[in-house]
């Protein structure tokens, strides 16, 4: 009997290495945990991989072979097939987030990259999207520049976007001010009234902090404590102040007995400026030391006051 090692293996046909490698694409376009679809240069869907099961409303027997424009509303058709026509018109990837709903009836976001196909002169006949569920990594990103007493952004973040925001100042012409604000004699208060009232006066300053500041573009933080930090554009000093002076009075205003906190007795906040002129080189360090230095300024002018 002859060794069946012996034998020589027949040849390969370029028709078995193209079933082979359809084989492994097909596992693939099974398998991969993300959305995968192609579409006609006429918004027709050609191809939709197995995972589109997850979303809530699909149906592969309409899915595939039905038009953007009949399956979607008229204004989410439009805002689908905006990015593939660019990928198309523009030969390259185009990447965007959007959110559907899947058949638990849960929102999801997904980042979605679409690209070109092209044939074998290089021109684009189709275009394809794939789409990967970013929810979680969403969440923990939020999470990790929260704070989670207060829902403001965190210290990380403000380290995160100063560089950023002083740029955007320097690009519109427009002050930078940090606002440092701090809570009066706020250990007082926590020996007085106790830890978990103490926590809901922070959740009061959170309060009154997206109340004034709640232009687009204006920025809050806890950096820690009972301490506290705005960033914001504004045309100068003089109405940075006044915002400063809104925010103090909010929290007054409110009444929150304080008996530690002579001569106001209720809550109080003391809060210190400092300014980045379009022009300024100074940077975050100084900045805050100079915001620093002003609420110390506010502590021992007698609270309840704004310094610059
Ligand atoms: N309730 C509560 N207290 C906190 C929290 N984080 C820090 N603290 C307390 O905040 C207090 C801050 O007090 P200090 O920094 O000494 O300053 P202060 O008593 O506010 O005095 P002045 O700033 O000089 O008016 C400390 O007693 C901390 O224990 C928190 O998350 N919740």
């Amino acid at each position: 009997m002859p060794d069946r090692n012996d034998a020589p293996a027949p040849a390969r046909t370029e028709l078995d290495e193209l079933r082979a490698s359809d084989r492994i694409f097909r596992a693939l376009l099974d398998h991969a945990p993300v959305l995968i679809s192609t579409k006609d240069l006429h918004g027709t869907i050609t191809m939709a991989n197995r995972h589109f099961e997850i979303l809530d409303g699909y149906d592969a027997a309409t899915f595939v072979g039905g038009n953007v424009f009949d399956l979607f509303p008229a204004d989410i058709a439009e805002r689908l097939w905006r990015n593939d026509r660019k990928a198309a018109l523009e030969k390259r990837a185009v990447h965007e987030e959007e959110q559907v709903y899947h058949r638990d009836k849960t929102l999801h976001s997904y980042m979605t990259v679409k690209f070109p196909l092209l044939d074998e002169h290089g021109e684009v006949y189709a275009t394809c999207a794939v789409s990967t569920d970013i929810t979680d990594a969403k969440a923990a990103r939020i999470d990790s520049v929260t704070d989670e007493l207060t829902g403001l952004n965190n210290r990380r973040y403000y380290n995160i976007r100063f560089v950023e925001e002083q740029k955007r100042a320097r690009r519109d012409q427009r002050t930078l001010t940090l606002l440092l604000a701090d809570v009066d004699r706020f250990k007082e208060y926590n020996d007085t009234y106790g830890h978990p009232q103490g926590d809901e006066v922070l959740k009061a300053v959170a309060q009154c902090m997206r109340q004034t500041l709640h232009r687009p573009g204006d920025l809050c933080f806890r950096m820690g404590g009972d301490e506290f930090a705005c960033l914001f554009s504004s045309s100068g000093p003089g109405e940075s102040m006044a915002m400063a002076e809104q925010l103090r009075n909010c929290m007054a205003a409110r009444l929150l007995p304080h008996a530690g906190n002579p001569p106001a007795n209720h809550v109080t906040l003391s809060l210190g400026l400092a300014f980045i002129a379009p022009d300024s080189q100074d940077g975050q360090e100084e900045i805050y030391r100079l915001a620093d230095q002003a609420l110390y300024r506010a502590k021992h002018k007698g609270r309840n006051t704004v310094s610059r």
